[in-house]
């Protein structure tokens, strides 16, 4: 039996919530054969929890894409590029690696650290990343920086970026309400560039979601990778991703990681699919 191949071009997040962890997690829970690309590495004071975002040396970061890429891989996923030369170089191994199925997860900010990745990244991730993207997950404030607006507050606000950053060459937005929408839901946008479909679930009240964004944007690839439809992937890794979350534990005092095997154990919280009005032109 051969299994799918899904390579995450990302950093490595050292307390293994988010970052490539999360995504290795995620591939191996939705079985596919994951590799990785590493790219940046963060680590965390243990007293304070502060964060250090460590650049990998570029030649090693190619001669890692090289190796994956040599194998055949069935879908990529980027995350924590951090630099635009990164950034650049992610965009060639997508354009290099023979798979047009490409989750961009433009990763801006880390949970749990109120810092912003370096800000001139948003550009390049327009210029050299979202005209190769599949889909594209950015959470609210990510989607505001890529649409060139305020982050969205509301559901129309969120389809008014939706349509720009899908513009800009995305094949289909997701934009992650979570937490930050004042919702009593935890309520998702997709557009497909034809439909706007809400995706609902119930919202945890926990702060235990540390890697959500990054387990989701890697659910989502492994189910392109094993054939899924866009919109079917995308499904899929919200129930993947709630269960994530219901199930998230205390770390330490610090951080609350989601527990990313929790769906095959425990079941999935119920998502709901709506269909819904573009409210712009309404
Ligand atoms: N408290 C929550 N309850 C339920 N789902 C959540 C919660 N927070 C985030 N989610 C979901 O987790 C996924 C990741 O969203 P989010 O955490 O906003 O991304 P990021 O980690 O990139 O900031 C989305 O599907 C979002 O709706
Ligand atoms: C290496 C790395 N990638 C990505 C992220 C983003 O994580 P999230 O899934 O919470 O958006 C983090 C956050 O700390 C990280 O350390
Ligand atoms: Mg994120």
């Amino acid at each position: 039996m051969t299994l799918k191949k899904t390579l995450t071009i990302a950093g490595s997040d050292t307390s293994a919530g988010a970052g490539m962890q999360a995504d290795l997690k995620a591939f191996q829970e939705h079985g596919t054969y994951g590799m990785v690309a590493l790219t940046v590495v963060v680590t965390m004071d243990p007293k304070t929890w502060s964060h250090t975002v460590t650049p990998l040396p570029t030649d090693l970061l190619q001669k890692q894409i090289d190796t994956a890429l040599s194998t055949g891989v069935d879908a990529i996923k980027t995350g924590m590029l951090s630099t635009e030369e990164i950034i650049q170089m992610a965009s060639q191994a997508i354009q290099s690696s023979g798979t047009n199925k490409v989750v961009i997860d433009p990763v801006m900010v880390c949970k749990g650290d109120d810092e912003v990745l370096n800000p001139g990244n948003t550009t390049a991730m327009v210029n050299y990343l979202l005209p190769h993207a599949t889909v594209v997950t950015p959470n609210l404030f990510e989607a505001g920086q890529l649409a060139g607006t305020g982050t969205p507050k509301s559901i129309e606000e969120m389809q008014a970026a939706a349509l720009k950053i899908y513009e800009l060459g995305a094949k289909n937005v997701v934009i992650k309400g979570g937490k930050a929408l004042v919702h009593d839901k935890a309520v998702d946008l997709f557009y497909n560039g034809k439909d706007f479909k809400l995706l609902e679930s119930e919202k945890v009240t926990s702060t235990y979601n540390h890697g959500a964004g990054c387990t989701f944007a890697a659910s989502i690839c492994a189910n392109l990778a094993n054939g899924l439809s866009v919109e079917e992937s995308v499904i899929e890794a919200k129930e993947f991703v709630s269960a994530a979350i219901k199930h998230g534990w205390a770390l330490n005092a610090h951080v609350g990681p989601v527990m990313h095997g929790a769906k095959p154990r425990f079941g999935a919280p119920a998502v709901t699919v709506s269909t819904i009005p573009n409210y712009i032109n309404a």
